[in-house]
């Protein structure tokens, strides 16, 4: 049965007051792969700021669990944020320690693990990435693909059961791509966790997700939402078909 982990009820998305979407509702499942779409900004990564309590929107709500993560303040935000992971697109270890020292840290700044135990746990969450061989390393001395994986493993730290990831597979060639893109699949279904991804990648898309919305810019809403196998065959959804079928004539038809 589909148990909506995280809601986002009438969110609009923006700065200062200032929305670039409107009255977003959309629902992600426990387990589920979701992928944010649309195009070159249109707002896909202001609306993940909003949800990982980055940035406060312009109105709405955002529950994890039921519980609104824009209200909450205080301990109760903290309790909220420890339930969710994330992983920017450029990474952002820290440079100066070792793959294993990143991993260990929010262990040892959030909770009460003494380093030895944080050490171990830290090299069995590089494990499932396949880290392991290199946690002696610094980030720098890294190839691409092996850094991201190092960004995931960190935004498992602390064991959340949702992982936001922005644009994953940005800067990778399409081998590596393909490797993170079974990666993820792989956590999702043996671990359970939650993958809510931004990214513009169709064969990555079309591999992982189970569930997609599309943002649209001068709509300021959501186009289309649905399995992208569903919206890259179905003509009745416009604007879903020419993303999925990278048809930009028809756009400029009447
Ligand atoms: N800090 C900010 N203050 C004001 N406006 C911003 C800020 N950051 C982004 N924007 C604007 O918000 C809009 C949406 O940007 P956003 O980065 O969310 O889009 P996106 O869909 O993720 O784009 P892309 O796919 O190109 O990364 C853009 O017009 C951008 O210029």
């Amino acid at each position: 049965m589909k148990e909506p982990i995280i809601q986002v009820k009438h969110l609009f998305a923006g700065y200062d007051g200032q929305a670039i979407m409107e009255d977003l509702t959309f629902d992600i499942n426990k387990g589920e792969i979701f992928v944010i779409l649309g195009g070159s900004g249109c707002g896909k990564s202001t609306v993940l700021k909003h949800m990982i309590g980055l940035l406060p929107p312009v109105s709405g709500q955002v529950l994890i669990h039921g519980q609104d993560m824009v209200a909450a303040r205080g301990k109760e935000r903290t309790r909220l944020l420890r339930q969710i992971g994330v992983a920017f697109q450029n990474g952002a270890l820290f440079g100066s320690m070792t793959v294993l020292e990143n991993i260990m840290l929010p262990m040892t700044a959030f909770t009460a693990l003494s380093d030895a135990a944080a050490r171990t746990l830290a090299l069995a969450k590089l494990g499932l990435v396949d880290l392991i061989r290199h946690s002696h390393l610094l980030p720098g001395e890294l190839s691409g693909g092996m850094r991201k994986r190092a960004a995931i493993a960190r935004a498992m730290a602390l064991d959340p059961g949702v992982l936001f990831l922005d644009e994953p597979s940005a800067g990778l060639d399409p081998l590596t791509s393909a490797e993170l893109d079974l990666l993820i699949k792989d956590l999702a279904q043996t671990l359970g966790i939650t993958f809510v991804i931004v990214t513009h990648e169709l064969e990555s898309i079309l591999t992982i997700a189970d569930n997609t919305i599309i943002l649209e810019k001068e709509l300021k809403g959501i186009i289309a939402t649905g399995h992208p196998k569903d919206l890259k065959a179905d003509p009745a959804n416009e604007y879903a078909y020419r993303f999925f079928n990278r048809d930009p004539e028809k756009e400029k038809k009447p």
